[in-house]
């Protein structure tokens, strides 16, 4: 019965419990992005990024990463242009990342893992009235992930990793009111865009993805201090936050574009 047990959840992402494959998905995340293969877009626009700092909420660990939630409630933060047809509002950003450097991002690009990949949250409130109708909407979502890789210290992402051990268990929250998700940007405007999903339950194909050609630095230090996050809440016996990425996904009948020749 054990045996069979096992068997049954074989399919069962250990991380999540969630299923690996969607039954009909067909665009769904992450996915390698195989450089060759991505077609230039003469017609893609640059993409703009305005982000209000002052829109910053909190820091959030939902057992799964950490999540900088942002007020979403008007436009002050928002993302145009790129292969966009509306304006999208900045939600949430988080990141996904390994136990070691040799793997942790949930894309790949020529088959190459980073050590981490940041996903920024947008939501399509022009033609939906909440995040959670968007979620489940075709055009709904737009999410930037940005490549990190082991380099020079960051130093604006080290105001985040000092606020990390005061969310070290699930479902703790530390207040976080001024933030410019910008300064994690690459400077480089170049970036892929395909059509796919959120990468974690409950795995929607609602993303317009955008993934920056460059990665960002940061160092040894800052990708330990995410690692010494949990997954458990206070009291219960700890399991570090590391490997919170979902498995490569098949491309099917997809074309992944690029801004750049
Ligand atoms: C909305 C959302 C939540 C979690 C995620 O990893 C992603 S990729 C998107
Ligand atoms: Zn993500």
């Amino acid at each position: 019965a054990a045996c069979s047990r096992k068997n049954r959840n074989a399919a069962l992402h250990p991380l999540w419990q969630s299923p690996l494959t969607i039954p009909g998905g067909t665009r769904q995340s992450p996915i390698n992005i195989q450089w060759r293969d991505s077609v230039y877009d003469p017609f893609l626009k640059p993409l703009k990024i305005s982000y209000d700092p002052t829109t910053c909420l909190h820091i959030w660990n939902n057992g799964y990463s950490f999540l900088v939630e942002f007020d979403d409630s008007t436009d002050r933060s928002i993302i145009v242009g790129g292969p966009l047809e509306n304006q999208y509002r900045l939600k949430q950003f988080h990141f996904h990342w390994g136990a070691i450097n040799d793997w942790g991002s949930e894309h790949t690009v020529d088959s190459k893992f980073y050590p981490a990949e940041l996903h920024l949250v947008h939501w399509n409130a022009v033609e939906y009235p909440t995040f959670e109708e968007a979620v489940m909407e075709g055009n709904g979502l737009a999410v930037i992930g940005v490549f990190l890789k082991l380099g020079a210290r960051h130093e604006g992402l080290q105001t985040l990793v000092d606020a990390l051990p005061a969310v070290k268990h699930k479902d703790t929250v530390i207040e976080f009111d001024v933030f410019d998700p910008s300064c994690l940007l690459p400077s480089c405007p170049d970036y892929w865009t395909y059509a796919g999903s959120l990468t974690t339950p409950p795995l929607t194909e609602s993303v317009t993805w955008i993934i920056k050609k460059k990665p960002i630095e940061v160092d040894e230090d800052q990708l330990e201090a995410f690692r010494m996050l949990l997954f458990t809440s206070d009291g219960e016996e700890e399991k570090r936050m590391v490997d919170n990425f979902r498995p490569l996904q098949p491309l099917m009948d997809r074309t992944v574009r690029s801004s750049f020749q």
